[in-house]
């Protein structure tokens, strides 16, 4: 199976999670797509959504799936996204589609977190993935020599050769070079760093079942 399928078969296995008559949270990304476009042969039974960014919100809006403000509603039963790694305790590493500072308020806001990933994703330790930080821009050159310190190396993700412009209208900085074996640790800290917006290791938001696209079908794992 190519990763694309693996991809659509987790998307439509998350449909199991997603509860009659409520709303679910949407995360971001090609594996998300997936997702959203499955969720539409149950639109009529949801309420619809509350979306961690412009992209699935337009995806949600164009298959007829009403989208909710997050201040609208308390709490969510589930939360439905990717991971750019996932270890064997359930942490993450999310932000490769930029999309990282709303995932984790949605995230926040729901009571499970179903991640969904093909297999290449699943890792011993996080960091072989470089680390999405949501950054204000006028901090970003001090944050850069603070990671290099911690003996990372930090790059600005650029798009269309200016530095990218997330839907919060800030910076992203990618960490390479960091082996993070503590997850909890590490978020408590890089998340005080003055300029931070949001680090993109979901410790404490961490996935409550990954749905993991084999090659043998999807495997259930439970944290
Ligand atoms: O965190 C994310 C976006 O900010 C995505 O969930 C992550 O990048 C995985 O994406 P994909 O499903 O395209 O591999």
């Amino acid at each position: 199976m190519t990763q694309d399928e693996l991809k659509a078969l987790v998307g439509q296995a998350a449909l199991q999670y997603v509860v009659p008559g409520e709303i679910v949270g949407v995360g971001t990304g090609s594996t998300v797509n997936k997702f959203i476009d499955a969720l539409a042969s149950m639109k009529d039974r949801i309420k619809g959504a509350v979306s961690s960014s412009v992209a699935s919100t337009e995806r949600l809006q164009a298959l007829g799936i009403p989208v909710f403000d997050s201040n609208a509603v308390e709490e969510l039963s589930v939360y439905i996204d990717g991971a750019d790694e996932i270890d064997g305790r359930g942490y993450m590493i999310k932000g490769g589609g930029a999309a990282l500072t709303r995932e984790k308020i949605v995230a926040a806001q729901s009571r499970r977190f179903v991640c969904i990933a093909d297999e290449s994703k699943l890792v011993g330790t996080l960091g072989r993935f470089p680390v999405p930080v949501e950054v204000i821009p006028m901090a970003t050159q001090r944050l850069i020599r603070q990671f290099a310190a911690m003996g990372g190396s930090a790059q600005v993700r650029m798009k269309d050769g200016k530095a990218l412009v997330t839907d919060n209208g800030q910076s992203i900085v990618d960490v390479s070079g960091l082996r993070i074996a503590d997850p909890l640790a590490f978020e408590d800290e890089v998340s005080q760093w003055p300029g931070v917006v949001t680090v993109g290791v979901f410790a404490h938001q961490k996935a409550a079942v990954c749905l993991l696209g084999t090659a043998g079908g999807v495997r259930t794992i439970e944290y």
